[in-house]
Parts: structure tokens; sequence; C-alpha cells
């Protein structure tokens, strides 16, 4: 545990530390620095891997979602597809087989008729054979963001993920109108923050996050954060909180949107780490879409990098490369901190309150050889 805080930060903290200015943001900076553990900053060695591109939602910063007839769409990848690239990450240290992949990508027909081809009816029994596989065949963690599940499937993904993660993006209901989300109804915030709490009561230890600069308002974003803390007081099952900005790409229908600006970013790590600074949670950037900037970061209380690969590229991402693992640990360093490897599971989960026999013995063996 950290240091415990007098009170929990309310909306309106929040508020006052998105809206700072000059010496306040230094300020609220500088509270950073009690929060610090060990100086230590977190990655995963991951390899990632897209089993769909096609997505029942057309979110408009989506780079990833192809459409069904778009002759280079991932429309479903077969098992020995799936299982060479984890090889292949084994070989390369990998410990983390992140599924990333569109949202009940069976509402189409061609994954339907994917499916059917390897034998399969539902997405669902698919995205667990192949979990399943994962743990049968290698010695890498599964870590599955595939969009929002019932409980049903939820349960049935605990069984052969070690974590699993949905970004909240944003609790708010007005994105419902913007080219951020009019297209798509998986991100109704309603459904998400059910997802997330549905994991919460099956035990999941959970990744999620919010997404930055897509329309939102500075309230929303203190809305956003808080619900997030609010569903870990109720569960304590939320591992790690993405704070991911918006990078505009070619080609996406929000090409011409303006990305936040550096300050936002640094004054949303800052209210996040204020925010759960009495917790172990942590707080993740990702350093490849802040290449120049990712490091300050770091002073404002992020201390996780989040998933890095040596071996696939970021799908989401596609305009911003990873740092190899030698230049992360030379910026970590830099600026103070020391880089270390985690699981996709943090250490605090890797116990038989949260995983069935099986995945413990395997994420405690990988752990031992950290
Ligand atoms: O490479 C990426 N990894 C993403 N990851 C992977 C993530 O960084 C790691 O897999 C987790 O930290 C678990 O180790 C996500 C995982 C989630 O559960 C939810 C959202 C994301 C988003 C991304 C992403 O945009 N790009
Ligand atoms: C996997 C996660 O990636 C995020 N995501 C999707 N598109 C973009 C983009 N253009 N820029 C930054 N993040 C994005 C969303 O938050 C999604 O949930
Ligand atoms: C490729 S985006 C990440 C997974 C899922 N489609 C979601 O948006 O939640
Ligand atoms: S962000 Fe996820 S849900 Fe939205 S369109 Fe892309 S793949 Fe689909």
């Amino acid at each position: 545990m950290k240091i415990k805080m007098q009170n929990k930060l309310n909306k309106e903290d929040i508020l006052h530390i998105l809206n700072a200015t000059d010496n306040e943001i230094i300020n609220y900076m500088l509270k950073t620095v009690q929060y610090r553990e060990n100086h230590l900053i977190t990655y995963s060695k991951n390899v990632f891997i897209p089993l769909t591109e096609i997505c029942r939602n057309d979110c408009g910063y989506c780079n990833f979602k192809k459409k069904s007839d778009d002759p280079e769409a991932i429309i479903l990848k077969t098992k020995q597809e799936v299982l060479e690239s984890l090889k292949e990450a084994e070989k390369y240290g990998c410990k983390e087989a992140l599924f990333t992949f569109g949202e009940d990508a069976d509402k189409e027909e061609v994954v339907k008729l994917k499916l059917a081809e390897y034998g399969y009816e539902k997405m669902i029994d698919y995205i667990i054979d192949i979990c399943q596989m994962t743990l049968d065949e290698t010695s890498l963690l599964p870590h599955t963001n595939g969009g929002n599940f019932s409980f049903d499937d939820l349960k049935r993904l605990k069984e052969v993920n070690a974590s699993l993660g949905l970004m909240l993006e944003n609790t708010s209901n007005r994105l419902m109108e913007l080219p951020a989300h009019n297209k798509s109804p998986g991100k109704n915030p309603k459904l998400r923050l059910e997802t997330i709490s549905n994991a919460g009561k099956l035990k999941i230890p959970y990744t999620t996050g919010i997404l930055i600069g897509i329309g939102e308002t500075k309230e929303e974003i203190a809305e956003s954060l808080i619900a997030i803390r609010d569903l870990y007081d109720k569960y304590g099952h939320i591992q790690e909180v993405i704070i991911q900005n918006f990078t505009p790409i070619p080609g996406i229908e929000m090409e011409n949107w303006p990305e936040p600006s550096f300050l936002d970013m640094i004054k949303t790590v800052i209210a996040g780490t204020l925010l759960f600074g009495d917790t172990d949670v942590s707080i993740q950037v990702p350093p490849n879409l802040n290449n120049e900037t990712a490091q300050i970061f770091l002073l404002c209380g992020a201390d996780d990098w989040g998933g890095v690969s040596p071996v696939s590229r970021d799908y989401v991402n596609i305009t911003s490369p990873w740092p190899g693992i030698n230049e992360l640990k030379k910026l970590t360093i830099d600026a103070g901190f020391k880089l270390t490897e985690r699981l996709c599971i943090y250490e605090k989960y890797i116990n038989s309150e949260w995983l069935n026999d099986n995945l413990l013995k395997k994420a405690s063996n990988l752990s031992k050889h950290q």
C-alpha cells in the first residue's frame, strides 16, 4: 500500500488539476512525488495478435477496424497462424499474448462464414479455444481486449486469461452523438461500465483507461476517472489505468480532429496519479504515442509503459512504433527511474483468490523467472 491520503479527491479537486495553470501545475506535479514507489517503471513484453479486424462498431478515431469488403482485412486468424506468432514471441522472451480485436465480429457475415469453416458457430467459442491453446502450447499468458462481453462470456474468459481489459474511453453520453462514438453502440458508457463491473464481480484482474482528446470536456474526464476509482473501490480488480492520447491517423474519420495538447495530457496524468495515490493501481502511458515527451509523464506519476513488443507492431496506433527495450530502458533511466518487466497480471493478483490452479501455476512460474 502506498501512503494513505487524508481525503480521496472529488470531482472539484480533479477539475482544479485539469484547469491548473503556471505554478499550480508545478505544485501539483510536485505532489505526485510522494507516491513514487522505488522509482520502478514497469512494462510487459508482449505479442499483439489481432484475431479479427472486423468490428460491429465504427469509432471515428479508429484505424484498426476494417470493412468486411476490404481485401486487406484480417477476417479471422487461423489457429495455426496464431500459434506461429506465439512461438516466435516465446523465442523473444514475450510473456503476454495480447488478443485485441473488433467487438462482436460475429455479427458480420464474413466472420460467421470463417467461423463455420473453422468449425465454430460463435466468436466467443473461438476466442476461448485460442486462449486455451496459448496456455496448452506456450508459456505465454493471455490478456484479451476485445470489447464488451456478457457476464457469462467473461466467466468463461476468466478461466483462460490471466487478465482482461476494456477501455472505458469516457463516461460521456454526449460522445455517442459525436464522430467518436455515433456509429458505435458498444461505446455506450453504460455498457462499458457494466462490463467492467461484471469483471469485478467475477474477480478478474482488469485493465481499463480513458482516451483523451475525442471531444470530451474536462468535466467528463474528471467524471470518467472517478467512475474508474469507484469501480476499483467496489471490487479491487483494476490493476492499471491507461491514459491514452488520441492520435490522428491519415484516413480515419477524425483525421483532422485536433490532438490533445501535451499540457492537457500532463494534467490528466497528474490527476490520475493523485486520484489513485493511496492505491497500488498503476498509471499507464503508452510510450509510442508520446515519443518525444514520454519521460515527462514519469515526472507526473505514470509508472507503467504498458505492453511493448519486440515482435509485433501496435495495430491500433500503426503510425507509432514502440521504442526498443534498450531505448525504453535508457529513457526511463535518464528521467531518474528504473525499468522492470511485469506480467500482464500484476503481482498482487497472482494467488488463488484471483486465478484458477492452472493459471496460478503458469503465472507463478513466469513471475519467478523475471
Ligand atoms: O499496443 C497497444 N496495447 C494496448 N493494450 C495493451 C496493454 O498495454 C497491455 O496489454 C496491458 O498493460 C496488460 O499487460 C491495451 C490493453 C487493454 O486491456 C486495453 C486497451 C489497450 C490498448 C492498447 C493499445 O492501444 N495499443
Ligand atoms: C485499444 C484502444 O485504443 C484506443 N484507440 C483507438 N484508436 C486510437 C487512436 N487513433 N489514437 C489513440 N488511441 C486509439 C481506444 O481507446 C481503444 O479502446
Ligand atoms: C481495437 S480497439 C480495442 C478492442 C475493442 N474493439 C474496443 O474498442 O474496446
Ligand atoms: S476502437 Fe475498437 S470498437 Fe472502435 S471501431 Fe475500432 S476496433 Fe471497433
